[in-house]
């Protein structure tokens, strides 16, 4: 298998910044539904930030520790995903008169995921608190109390009978109102996926220092989970707005200027959702020579689901999630350091892998299906296959996750209820 030279990590070098990159950038985010058909545009919020003084005001309200003249101060976003849970627990410091930076995270991953204990709520009690002392050991506890905790769940809970979902979401709600940290009404919940696809475009965007060097082109995410999965990229011709079906364009206002997002969430079509769809109509297959008959079946399960934006050619993306694990699990790039690949290396990985199944038998056993499954999807949603994808699971030591982009807006939003003038 073509081993793919790694210009990831040179570009992730050239364009990621120190940890002390200026959150000040992100002060008020504002964010809109934007739709096409409709000349009024709906306001919801999601992704936080704001100018520098506004943060420097937030920092106020959530009193830290100084440390050489500087406040330090910690967010803990849980990501309550369909195969995992996971807790993110960002540092940000405050130098004396100057906005806060982020300088550092401490990222730890459970399995399975929430939903796996739909019938068993007590049960999922144990993984929170097991994730939840993490956040203790990392945060000093005299800043315990201003610590805002937030969980927000994606695919796993959303697939979940509604009933189902919110059993388990007030039983996170009791073991955090238990814990020693700043705990709001509403600190768990089930995220809707366009704010999932927007709040990792910040992550990224943020990471990359894209959104702080005025002129820069920004870079377009993309994300595949286990039960859903997400493309979001920032439009700069006419003709994808005027092409794009409603539901697919969120605005997204930031330091007044408004980004018009192309932001879709395609539930159900997350990676092991897809397994399921797919193996729903497969019986007795040959071992094989697999491809074509999986291709088929991927080709049904992926029919008129999709929609294609022609810009996405012109566009730098970023991917991960399974998109990282599944190209690493090959060795299309290095398992730590991620890379850089073509699109069409999944399809070409999927043909191999499926031919040779019997005489070398992959790690995973959905390897054939799983690479020929996104080898599709990328070219369903419009990739060619020399489109060269950049893989990546941490820039600057911070994954890259939607939990950064949601934090910023989680503190926003504390910030603004605790001076609804500013
Ligand atoms: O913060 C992260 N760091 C690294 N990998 C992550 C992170 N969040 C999710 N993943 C990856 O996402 C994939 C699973 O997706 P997830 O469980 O989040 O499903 P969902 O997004 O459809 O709910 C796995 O490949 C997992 O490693
Ligand atoms: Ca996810």
């Amino acid at each position: 298998m073509r081993k793919i030279p790694n210009h990831g990590n040179l570009r992730v070098a050239r364009v990621a910044y120190p940890l002390g990159l200026c959150v000040g950038l992100f002060i008020y985010v504002a964010y809109i539904k934007w739709h096409r058909a409709s000349a009024t545009q709906a306001f919801f919020s999601i992704a936080g930030a704001a100018s520098g003084m506004q943060w420097g005001q937030q920092a106020h309200s959530l009193p830290g520790t100084p440390m050489r003249g500087h406040e330090v101060f910690y967010g803990i976003m849980f990501d309550a995903g369909s195969t995992g849970t996971r807790v993110h627990i960002f540092q940000f410091t405050q130098p004396p008169g100057e906005t806060p930076s982020l300088t550092h995270e401490t990222f730890k991953a459970l399995k399975p995921g929430l939903s796996a204990y739909a019938d068993d709520v007590e049960k999922s009690a144990q993984g929170i608190q097991e994730l939840l002392d993490v956040a203790k050991q990392d945060i000093p506890s005299d800043l315990w109390k201003a610590t805002p905790l937030v969980l927000k769940a994606t695919a796993g809970l959303r697939l979940l009978p509604g009933e189902k979902a919110q059993k388990l979401l007030q039983k996170v709600k009791e073991v955090f109102k238990a814990s020693p940290f700043l705990v709001g009404d509403d600190c768990v919940s089930i995220m809707n996926g366009t704010d999932e696809g927007v709040s990792a475009w910040i992550t990224v965007n943020f990471l990359t220092g894209s959104l702080k060097t005025p002129g820069r082109s920004s870079v377009g995410m993309l994300d595949l989970g286990g039960g859903s999965t997400q493309i979001t990229f920032l439009p700069q011709v006419e003709g994808t707005l005027e092409a794009s079906p409603p539901g697919y364009l969120t605005a997204l206002r930031m330091f007044n200027r408004t980004y018009k997002l192309y932001s879709y969430s395609y539930l159900g079509l997350g990676l092991m959702s897809a397994r399921l769809a797919i193996l729903g109509g497969v019986e007795g297959q040959p071992v094989a020579s697999l491809h074509e008959p999986c291709a088929n079946r991927v080709a049904e399960v992926l029919r008129n689901k999709v929609h294609r934006a022609e810009e996405v050619l012109q566009v730098d993306f970023y991917a991960f999630s399974y998109y990282y694990d599944l190209a690493a699990s090959i060795g299309l790039i290095d398992t730590e350091k991620g890379g850089s690949l073509v699109v069409g290396d999944f399809e070409m990985a999927a043909k191999y892998v499926c031919r040779t199944l019997e005489t070398r038998p992959p790690r995973s056993p959905f390897a054939c299906m799983d690479l020929t499954y996104v080898g599709m999807l990328l070219q369903e949603l419009g990739f060619p296959r020399d489109k060269v994808l950049q893989l990546t699971r941490k820039i600057d030591n911070v994954e890259t996750s939607w939990a950064l982009g949601a934090i910023f807006h989680y503190i926003d939003s504390l910030n603004r209820q605790q001076s609804p003038s500013s």
